[in-house]
């Protein structure tokens, strides 16, 4: 119409007065203005026309296979298929629109192209988003070419050339990269509805009854419930966003698979790759629980794994050499890796079954005895080793009993079992336990004596255990112990296990390692790890009593030393200073953060708010309140590698750092359950109510959930209690209990500009983001009662301390300004 108009106009007065008297003044007019539909109209038309344009866009280009799928689809799950083709469509446009325009070309589909064009559904679905008149010509040819191959089925050889030559290019990107790291912006397009959808329970799953399922079996974006795919992974990974690499099944069918939060988080660029061709070498084999078959952005068919409890892989070669798995490890552990350096150590140390069974018989010896806690510890020691083995199950909970704690054992016993029903938690008895059985740590100290022959010394064990003599057996398996050729590699990566477990957040481990280690060898660094996770988990007084005795070796002094000031400063008066110090550099005195709450303070439910925190008494002005290190953060650097976060769905756009941070406490929690629960019970916006439980479970301190000795890994707790959170779950509780990117930040990097400035709020929280759960309970108010202060080391934060700002009478609430600008706390939760 408006060009209609313009050509009216350059006709010759004369004519237009003989029209204008014809038509009438007003045909001639330009038609008033209406008011412009809202961006929401705009979006929810297109969204109903979609459907339709695009099964013409489908039935107009792609292969008859594609659309003989379609129409063998059940009606609701149609709409997934076109809704993939509509990314594949969107995205293919706007990224070769992009290049031409970088190329200079742009020989564009105006409105005078031809009309078969401009009514072609390829353009009319393209301008369900592009309002713009204008499209370029070559941008929709290449598309629409494309599209010939979208969602069909390749021949292995292509599927296998393909990756290949994108493989290839992929590594040589980071060839180009000058330092090696792989800086590149780029956009996450996430689409819910093509994500596989959540299971209805959150019941972890029993793989032994999942069914073998073939590739060929698969029905397009169904989910194969109860069924288990198995193959063997074909070609190394590529990493970008995710994981890609190509399964093949035993009856040799290949399908792509994406595998996503299978890294342990914050890895990226070269690192990320060289730890996915670790983790997911050619030849492995690997299960894939529930399937779910899509066709992906570039339009192949394939599987995309979200959650990381969704498969198992093993090696494909011999077991690793134990030296070997620990040099690998430690390679991993100096890169920071620690997540990773661990997984290296466990899959050496879970070959060593001899050592297990040596520390497994030296414990049925103890039991004979009724030398409980020796018992305890050989037998937790061997579980280490050996998570499923029976006799090491059994002599565990007959240790406990013999111990006295025929609640404890009952626990174990529900652990080691299927069975279901309620498990005692008690942290006192937890407690106790740990006290008594590391008190013996501290006198096995090995002997000198020079032994050659494991074997025959085993052997003679089992003879004397067989006679009766219970203590010459477990001396001879003692000795046999030291004359083992891995035993002394096993109590190695034991210690390396505690160091790197420390530094994962994984304390309960570090504890169980240490100990461990301690059964097979006296080490002064296994004493250093057991003494610095007991103090980290809270427990300064037991840490302090591992610390006795060993006072003349410097780096136990000085440990020491700094539990004493930690306790100190806990028990003593909490100074007033701290809240005037809070533009100070350092205002922690002690060398780490222990994870603390003051027992004025409990979890209550507070009026339209879900739960908060309250004072059961006055507190002063600068009292500290909680003490907290956080669980999981991202530092800045996320934002210069992966920009945002796109749901197609909903449009809502999520900061780097938040993607980051999510898919790191979904590998973590994944191997975490103390982390799990954690994050279950904390609010993920969904509108669930969430327990009112103590503050205390909400810190990273000892857990009476966890067995004395044993680690925090879901094969160690009763099943009714092991928690497996979706990413879409954590994805809720990082939004809501995270601050995410500055709005400013935000608005940069949309805008291009990679350079994020940290504002203060991040440089406090430790990076951009950072969860931290028991401050997570305190509620936003404009005028806060509390504060937050870091602590620093080395100009670093490592961890917060809320204090009060002002006094707070007794059942006062306490509150928190989130952020500074109400209107930015009204956007991202909600409240004003
Ligand atoms: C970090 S959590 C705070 C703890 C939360 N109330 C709970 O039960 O776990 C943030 C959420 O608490 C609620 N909240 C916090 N401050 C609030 C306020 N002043 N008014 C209403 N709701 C608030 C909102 O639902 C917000 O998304």
């Amino acid at each position: 119409m408006p060009e209609l108009l313009d050509q009216l106009k350059e006709l010759p007065p004369e004519l237009l007065e003989a029209l204008q008297m014809r038509m009438g003044e007003a045909a001639l007019q330009p038609p008033p203005e209406r008011a412009a539909p809202s961006v929401k109209d705009v979006r929810k038309a297109a969204e109903e026309q979609a459907p339709a344009i695009y099964s013409e866009v489908l039935a107009s280009y792609c292969h008859p296979d594609a659309i003989c799928h379609y129409d063998n689809l059940p009606e609701e799950e149609r709409g997934k298929l076109l809704k993939a083709l509509r990314i594949t469509v969107e995205e293919n446009f706007q990224h070769i629109t992009h290049q031409l325009m970088i190329q200079g070309l742009s020989n564009k589909v105006s409105a005078r192209a031809s009309e078969q064009v401009r009514d072609s559904p390829l353009v009319r679905a393209l301008r369900l988003v592009n309002k713009s008149e204008v499209l370029q010509l070559e941008a929709i040819e290449a598309v629409t070419a494309s599209l010939g191959n979208w969602g069909r089925k390749m021949p292995r050889d292509i599927h296998v050339m393909q990756h290949m030559m994108s493989y290839k290019d992929h590594l040589s990107n980071f060839e180009r990269g000058n330092d090696g790291s792989f800086k590149m912006l780029r956009t996450l397009q996430t689409n819910s509805t093509l994500i596989k959808p959540e299971a209805a329970t959150g019941e972890p799953r029993n793989w032994h009854q999942l069914q073998p399922v073939a590739i060929n079996a698969l029905r397009l974006f169904g989910v194969a419930s109860g069924k288990v795919l198995v193959g063997k992974l074909l070609v190394p990974p590529m990493v970008t966003v995710g994981i890609t690499t190509l399964l093949q099944d035993e009856w040799g069918e290949v399908v792509q698979l994406g595998l996503y939060n299978q890294l342990p988080g914050g890895v990226s660029g070269h690192q990320a790759q060289e730890l996915a061709e670790k983790r997911f070498p050619t030849g492995a084999t690997l299960r894939i629980a529930e399937p779910f078959l899509k066709i992906f952005r570039d339009g192949k068919q394939g599987i995309r794994v979200d959650s990381p409890h969704d498969i198992r892989i093993a090696a494909s070669g011999s077991v690793q050499d134990l030296s070997q798995c620990r040099e690998s490890g430690n390679e991993l552990y100096k890169m920071g890796q620690f997540e990773a350096a661990l997984a290296e150590y466990w899959q050496g140390l879970h070959t060593c079954e001899e050592v297990a069974v040596l520390l497994s018989n030296r414990a049925q010896a103890h039991l004979k005895q009724k030398c409980w806690a020796e018992a305890l510890g050989d037998s937790a020691a061997g579980l280490l080793l050996c998570p499923h083995g029976a006799k090491h199950q059994a002599r565990y909970v007959l240790a406990l009993e013999g111990l006295g704690f025929p609640d404890l054992a009952q626990r174990a016993r529900s652990a080691f079992s299927n069975v279901t029903g309620p498990a005692e938690q008690l942290v006192q008895k937890t407690r106790a336990v740990v006290q008594i059985t590391l008190k013996v740590h501290r006198t096995s100290v090995r002997s000198e004596e020079s032994t050659t022959n494991h074997a025959s010394l085993k052997e003679k064990g089992n003879m004397a255990f067989r006679q009766g003599h219970y203590s010459e057996a477990a001396a001879f398996y003692t000795k046999s112990l030291e004359g083992h050729p891995a035993a002394e590699e096993v109590a190695n990566l034991l210690r390396n296990v505690a160091l790197s477990s420390i530094r994962a957040g994984l304390l309960h481990d570090a504890l169980a390692a240490a100990a461990a280690s301690l059964r097979l060898q006296f080490h002064s660094k296994a004493v250093y790890h057991l003494a610095h996770a007991l103090a980290l988990l809270g427990e300064l007084d037991l840490s302090e009593e591992v610390l006795e005795n060993t006072e003349t070796l410097t780096t136990l002094t000085q440990l020491a030393k700094e539990v004493a000031t930690t306790k100190e400063y806990i028990r003593g008066k909490y100074s007033k200073d701290l809240v005037a110090a809070a533009g100070a550099k350092h205002f922690w005195p002690g060398k780490f953060i222990v994870d603390w709450a003051s027992d004025a303070i409990a979890v209550e439910r507070v009026e339209g708010k879900g739960r908060g925190l309250r004072s059961l008494r006055h507190i002063d002005f600068g009292d500290t309140l909680i003490l907290q290190r956080p669980r999981g953060s991202v530092s800045t650097d996320a934002t210069s590698e992966l920009l945002t976060s796109t749901n197609t769905d909903s449009g809502l756009i999520t900061d780097a750092a938040s993607v980051k941070l999510t898919s790191k406490l979904t590998s973590m929690a994944s191997k975490d359950q103390l982390l799990a629960q954690v994050l279950s019970n904390l609010d993920d916006g969904s509108g669930l109510e969430r327990p009112v439980t103590s503050v205390h479970n909400f810190l990273d301190a000892l857990q009476s959930s966890v067995l004395p000795l044993l680690l925090q890994q879901a094969d160690f707790f009763p099943r009714a209690e092991r928690v497996e959170l979706s990413y879409a779950r954590i994805q809720g509780v990082v939004k809501v209990n995270t601050h995410g990117n500055s709005k400013e930040a935000l608005s940069n990097l949309q805008a291009g500009q990679s350079t994020h400035r940290e504002s203060h709020f991040d440089k406090l929280m430790g990076g951009s983001t950072a969860l931290y759960p028991a401050i997570s309970l305190i509620n936003h108010s404009n005028e806060p009662n509390c504060v937050l202060l870091p602590f620093l080391k080395d100009g670093e934060p490592q961890g917060l301390a809320v204090c009060a700002f002002r006094p707070i009478l007794r059942g006062g609430e306490l509150t928190l300004a989130y952020l500074d600008d109400p209107d930015a706390v009204k956007a991202k939760w909600g409240i004003s």
